[in-house]
């Protein structure tokens, strides 16, 4: 296998913007990437140029040293040695589950008890052997999606496309299935792109997270280094929770700002230092502490969690700040707040 790599890739539909817009990444071999970002912002149309159901309209998609598209060359999509699956799961309703799952194998000329045998195989690595003889009318969303899993790891493709494959489920089977995509993940060995517009599913689910807005791509990295350091307001906002503050900030100062340095941006002066310029920190509410010798802030909502309560607060400039307290507090109660560490965007 090898790594996938998108080389400024764009796709235009029409006048007007690119749906994909000079975008590119590399994906490692064996690697589980999310593309994550809001509706429309393209992750759809990049994943169906991977497949090859789209031809880009710039740039280039390698597989290792294999091109499969450029302003050249476009290799067809069962030529590609690649996988989708589809929120809607696209099983045939007609066949039954080990028919749904031999059918690539069938395509592909492949019978017999070769046929029978990587069917059993890829159900039971699904945990769907008891199932192979029902027809898919008869199984829970879960288990429809285990089986178009099954389906697709049959064939043993170099890379795996998913899209959106936990939409369609409730809460509790979408965790249920995300242990199921990692397990699938870490059996098949493939590479695995999978689209989402949910932060949670993404961070939890994938090696590396993508995340896209209007066509381009924001930033790249591990769950935890884009949690910890986003870049911009749109990565800031749309990543764990967090509030942003615009605060008065010497462009020379870290990015990780600590409280000294918070305490003395939240304190309103008269003049200025005049390189101080307004930037974007995001806080994050588990850095955000009840303290007496903190600044002064106003209860708008406490919401009960079970383990703590999660505050929306006002600043007396007016700004919004989330917190989080062990203990009750009321709305409209005055509080003071030391914020451990603020995030410069
Ligand atoms: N076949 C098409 N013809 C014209 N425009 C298209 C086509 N496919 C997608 N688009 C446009 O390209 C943009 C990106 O669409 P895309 O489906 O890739 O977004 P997305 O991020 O996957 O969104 P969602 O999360 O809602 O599925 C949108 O503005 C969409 O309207």
């Amino acid at each position: 296998m090898a790594q996938l790599s998108l080389n400024h890739l764009s796709k235009s539909f029409g006048a007007g913007r690119p749906a994909v817009n000079d975008l590119s990444l590399t994906i490692r071999d064996g690697g589980f990437l999310a593309l994550l970002g809001p509706s429309g912002c393209g992750k759809t149309t990049v994943l169906r140029m991977i497949a090859g159901f789209e031809q880009p309209t710039g740039g280039s998609i390698r597989l290792g040293e294999r091109v499969l598209a450029d302003e050249k060359s476009f290799i067809p999509p069962e030529a590609r040695n690649m996988a989708m699956v589809f929120q809607s799961y696209a099983l045939w309703p007609h066949m039954t589950v080990a028919e749904n799952v031999g059918y690539p194998l069938k395509v592909r000329g492949i019978g017999g008890d070769a046929r029978s045998r990587k069917v059993r195989e890829a159900l039971a690595s699904v945990r769907l052997e008891d199932y192979a003889d029902r027809r898919p009318a008869a199984l829970s969303g879960g288990q429809r999606q285990r089986v178009a899993l099954a389906r697709c790891l049959v064939t043993e493709p170099d890379v795996v496309l998913l899209d959106e494959p936990l939409a369609n489920l409730d809460r509790h089977l979408r965790q249920e299935m995300e242990e199921t995509f990692r397990e699938f993940h870490r059996r098949s060995g493939a590479t695995m792109v999978y689209v989402t517009h949910d932060q949670s599913e993404a961070m939890a689910l994938a090696t590396d997270v993508a995340i896209m807005s209007e066509g381009k791509l924001l930033q790249v990295g591990a769950p935890e280094a884009i949690y910890a350091e986003p870049e911009g307001r749109v990565v800031g906002s749309l990543i764990g929770q967090g509030a942003i503050l615009s605060l008065p900030i010497f462009p020379s100062s870290p990015r990780r700002l600590d409280w000294l340095s918070l305490s003395h941006a939240l304190r309103p002066v008269m003049q200025p230092h005049p390189d101080v310029r307004t930037a974007d920190v995001l806080i994050r509410p588990q850095d955000v502490e009840l303290a007496p010798e903190g600044i002064q802030a106003k209860v708008e909502t406490s919401l009960y969690e079970g383990e703590r309560y999660a505050l929306r607060l006002t600043l007396s400039d007016g700004q919004m700040l989330r917190a989080f307290s062990r203990l009750p507090v009321r709305v409209g109660e005055l509080v003071r707040v030391r914020i451990g560490s603020g995030w410069r965007l």
